[in-house]
């Protein structure tokens, strides 16, 4: 590493928010697609916007992103590396990724999951009226659903009810219809739930909304509109429509659609502004993401002013992945004499993971640390922590020219690409990901043996930031298999090392990173 740029972590000044990603690029959104047509165009008449979803090239983000293209592609050339790193460290202050949004995560989960979370976990049940017996399913033939629907699930390759599903499906499809409140981590069949409930309680030979689903941004409606069109392909008559951004209705304009999905404040103009539906023939009511939606923006109010114009005995359904106590104070706000059912979360822990501090004086010690990791154990797939994008940017490069495969993972990536990152990593295309705070949370890649933080993580000002450092680490070392965590820390950020230490109640072990027997030692 001799020559390359020398830099001290130490005493750095924090840099402002350098978020520059959309979320994706923003094609005019479909405006109601018909069921039963094995995934419809648009109408005739909607919308002229480019094709839906928008494509990505294969391996335009394998591993590093365009803009990184400012690097001569000799990278091993010392002095091109010197002048470029001294550059850059003079926009220091410009690559401190913002954390990712609830909403973003939320999308980012979508893309990535191509099938149902396991879980551990038993379901919880609390009645409104605790006399009323509880069933619970095993086979979707046992819900007695329409045939095209049973035909538009199995088509989707669900064999059988979910967890979640076996316990919510009797009681969204019950007679008379109940209220429901549910609860469960992302992945676990909550979306698919709803779909099909709203599905079977539509009246195809209606033409009006009969069902009203709420998310909170356009991304996720979309999500969700997709699953309606996939689950209902069989469903011949049945009609999604789309209140969201984008898509204008003119005043008088008859919604003939059964089901709305949209976000809510589109949805207030279509419903109060335009008077384009009629909210008391809505029959089933979903709030989706719940905790997204008050995570995101200010929508809890508008959705409540949807609700209150419904009708008494129209079904409320409200899902989210966590039951925090605005979420639940919100939750009980909207839907009346509701029933839960809850799954808890994993929690994430400690104690399967073996962690280690190597002393660093900077960033090219961290990275001779690193190879020597490298050479010592063997590593399946690691992630890399570092705070900024450009170090981030820096350490790829030099992993990359020491023959790893290496990807990067940065907030200035929209949302698609990430999910794109994220799949080829779990693919096993790339060993080693390297990244901001980005994919710190939800990401659940189980092959990760090893967690490399090239830096604490810090709050704003300035203390070690004790939740991202176990949701970092909490990537490894899951489902009770063994992780190793490696930090690197400069003397001047010891003391956030001890109290990380102090407030797990946790050994982190000292490593000399020259002290190859000792690293030997680890893996026995
Ligand atoms: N019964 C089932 N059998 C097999 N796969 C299923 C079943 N139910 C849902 N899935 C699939 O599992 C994945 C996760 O389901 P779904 O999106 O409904 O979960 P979710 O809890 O709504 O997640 P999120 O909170 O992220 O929205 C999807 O790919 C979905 O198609």
């Amino acid at each position: 590493m001799a020559g390359l740029f020398e830099r001290d972590g130490c005493g750095r000044g924090r840099g402002r928010g350098g978020w520059a990603g959309e979320m994706w690029p923003r094609p005019g959104p479909p405006l109601g697609r018909q069921l039963g047509s094995g995934g419809a165009p648009p109408e005739k008449g909607g919308s002229t916007a480019p094709p839906w979803p928008p494509k990505l090239h294969s391996g335009q983000f394998t591993s590093i992103p365009k803009n990184a293209d400012r690097f001569p592609s000799g990278i091993d050339n010392e002095k091109n590396n010197q002048g470029i790193m001294e550059e850059w460290n003079q926009n220091e202050n410009e690559n401190k990724d913002n954390p990712v949004t609830l909403a973003e995560m939320s999308l980012l989960n979508k893309l990535i999951r191509k099938s149902l979370v396991e879980s551990y976990h038993h379901v919880e049940v609390l009645q409104c009226d605790p006399t009323s017996p509880l069933f619970s399913v095993r086979t979707f033939e046992e819900l007695h659903l329409k045939d095209e629907l049973l035909q538009g699930i199995y088509a989707m390759g669900f064999n059988k009810p979910s967890k979640i599903q076996e316990t919510a499906l009797p009681m969204m499809l019950a007679d008379p219809p109940q209220n429901l409140i549910a609860q469960s981590q992302s992945g676990t069949g909550k979306t698919a739930a709803f779909v099909l409930a709203m599905l079977s309680r539509v009246n195809p030979n209606h033409p009006f909304p009969q069902c009203l689903c709420l998310s909170p941004t356009f991304e996720l409606a979309i999500q969700t509109g997709r699953v309606i069109e996939k689950m209902g392909k069989f469903c011949v008559n049945i009609r999604v429509a789309y209140a969201i951004r984008g898509n204008r209705m003119p005043r008088g304009t008859v919604v003939q659609e059964q089901i709305v999905i949209g976000t809510p404040g589109t949805l207030l103009d279509w419903c109060f502004k335009l008077k384009l539906l009629d909210l008391k023939k809505i029959k089933v009511f979903v709030l989706d993401e719940a905790d997204v939606m008050i995570d995101a923006q200010n929508y809890a109010d508008q959705s409540v002013r949807i609700q209150r114009a419904l009708s008494p005995d129209c079904q409320m359904l409200l899902f989210s992945a966590t039951f925090e106590d605005p979420v639940l104070q919100f939750a009980q706000r909207i839907v009346p004499d509701p029933n839960f059912i809850k799954l808890r979360r994993e929690e994430l822990t400690l104690n399967n993971i073996r962690q280690y501090y190597f002393e660093c004086e900077n960033r090219e010690v961290k990275y001779k640390a690193l190879c020597n990791i490298y050479g010592s154990i063997t590593v399946g797939q690691a992630i890399i922590f570092c705070q900024t994008r450009r170090n981030a940017k820096w350490l790829c490069l030099l992993l990359s020219s020491d023959g790893h495969q290496v990807s990067l993972l940065s907030g200035e990536l929209t949302v698609e690409q990430r999910a794109d990152v994220i799949q080829r990593f779990r693919d096993g295309k790339e060993k080693v990901l390297v990244t901001t705070n980005v994919c710190a949370r939800g990401i659940d890649v189980k092959q990760v043996t090893i967690v490399v933080n090239f830096s604490l993580p810090t709050t704003v000002t300035g203390q070690a930031d004790f939740e991202t450092y176990l949701h970092r680490i909490g990537r490894t070392g899951r489902f009770g298999k063994k992780g190793l965590a490696f930090n690197m820390v400069e003397r001047c950020h010891l003391p956030l090392l001890f109290s990380i230490q102090a407030h797990f109640k946790t050994f982190i072990k000292r490593l000399d990173p020259d002290d190859m027997d000792a690293l030997e030692k680890i893996e026995d």
